[in-house]
């Protein structure tokens, strides 16, 4: 995967899934990170691909529960991010979700997902697509994600006291270990994202460190760990490490407006821009055309959870950080989403009904 002058999804726990992410690359984004999951998670998983959905899911053993799903459309921009304090569990789980058959690249492949991409858009029956991709052993089962990322930034205490996330930042020598044994083992992109350290010189020299890795690229947060969303995010010291790496560099923290992706870059020096909020509150922030109205980005999101039948929780999560942006979740929408308990209720609330029943009848076909 390329890198550089690339506009990115970051990361967002609960928030991630592949409605979001699809919603976000519709608006115009070239790469979308998946939620964090810990490889602890994963490595309790197994994958089975979806012939309702089209979608190859990974779900806890046993279960129907999906902690991650991904669809081919997305199978060239997706990254997998994950939680990890060791080598060997982060390479186990990496496994579990990347699956790679063959080094040589399929024409085929590339002609199938193209018409699943235009039979999709269109709303027609993709049905015999997914036939052929599946009988052929042509698609589904060639590598299911873009990249693998490593989660060094997370403050929360979970992930520290797992010692994974910004727990990983004082440790170079297992980050070097973590990095080096994905690199070695997997024919996908190695990253990862890590936040500042106390000094400008201390996040440089790792991120020096980070560089002799071999990972492909590497995203910044402009924070410190104790900083909070509210304080504001040190671009100069993304410039410093971009100006240190020849690896491309990708800033985040702050970028709210689609004239921030350039500002950002300016800035900084970097090759290509994460946003996390932004998207949230207004994913159409990716459309170099101009934010669309709010609304109607929220109803596409409703419309492709119901389409890649999302996780409740996670659709109804994602709609109250969305609304809580702009009102109360108190009022009459807010409370709305709250009570809802399926997808139905939500296609109800937002109109879609028509929608829901035309997804629901084709799937008992
Ligand atoms: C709801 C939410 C969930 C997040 N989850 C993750 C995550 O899973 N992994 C991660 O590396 N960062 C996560 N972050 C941090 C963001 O990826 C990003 O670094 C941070 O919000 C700064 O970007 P922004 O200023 O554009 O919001 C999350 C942020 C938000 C708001």
């Amino acid at each position: 995967m390329e890198y550089r002058n690339k506009l990115v999804l970051a990361p967002m726990v609960r928030v991630g899934t592949l409605p979001f992410r699809m919603l976000a690359a519709h608006y115009g984004a070239d790469i979308t990170y998946g939620e964090e999951i810990i490889d602890h998670k994963i490595i309790k998983c197994e994958r089975r691909v979806n012939d309702v959905l089209g979608t190859t899911d990974i779900l806890e053993k046993g279960t129907d529960n999906v902690v991650f799903r991904t669809c081919p459309e997305e199978r060239n921009r997706v990254v997998f991010q994950m939680g990890t304090s060791d080598a060997m569990r982060a390479l186990k789980a990496a496994e579990i979700v990347y699956v790679f058959h063959s080094k040589s690249s399929c024409a085929m492949k590339h002609f199938l997902y193209s018409l699943l991409q235009f039979g999709r858009d269109e709303g027609r029956d993709v049905s015999d697509i997914l036939w052929i991709m599946d009988t052929t052993d042509v698609c589904l089962k060639c590598k299911d994600v873009a990249a693998v990322d490593i989660n060094m930034g997370c403050p929360k205490s979970f992930s520290i006291s797992g010692g994974m996330g910004a727990a990983l930042l004082s440790k170079p020598e297992l980050i070097h270990d973590i990095l080096t044994t994905l690199r070695r083992n997997l024919d996908v992109p190695v990253t990862c994202k890590i936040r500042l350290l106390k000094s400008p010189q201390d996040t440089v020299e790792l991120a020096r460190r980070i560089e002799k890795t071999g990972v492909s690229a590497l995203a910044v947060h402009g924070r410190k760990v104790p900083d909070r969303p509210r304080d504001p995010a040190k671009w100069n010291e993304i410039a410093d490490v971009a100006a240190a790496l020849s690896i491309p560099v990708i800033a985040n923290g702050d970028v709210f407006e689609y004239e921030d992706f350039q500002r950002i870059r300016d800035e900084t020096g970097a090759s290509s821009v994460m946003v996390a909020r932004g998207a949230i509150w207004n994913a159409s922030i990716f459309s170099s055309e101009g934010k669309i109205p709010w609304e109607d980005v929220k109803r596409e999101y409703v419309r492709k959870s119901i389409l890649w039948d999302n996780d409740i929780r996670s659709t109804k999560h994602t709609l109250k950080e969305m609304i809580a942006h702009y009102y109360s979740l108190g009022l009459p929408e807010g409370l709305a989403v709250i009570k809802s308990e399926t997808s139905a209720d939500l296609a109800k609330l937002y109109g879609l009904e028509e929608y829901y029943e035309y997804v629901s009848e084709s799937r008992r076909k």
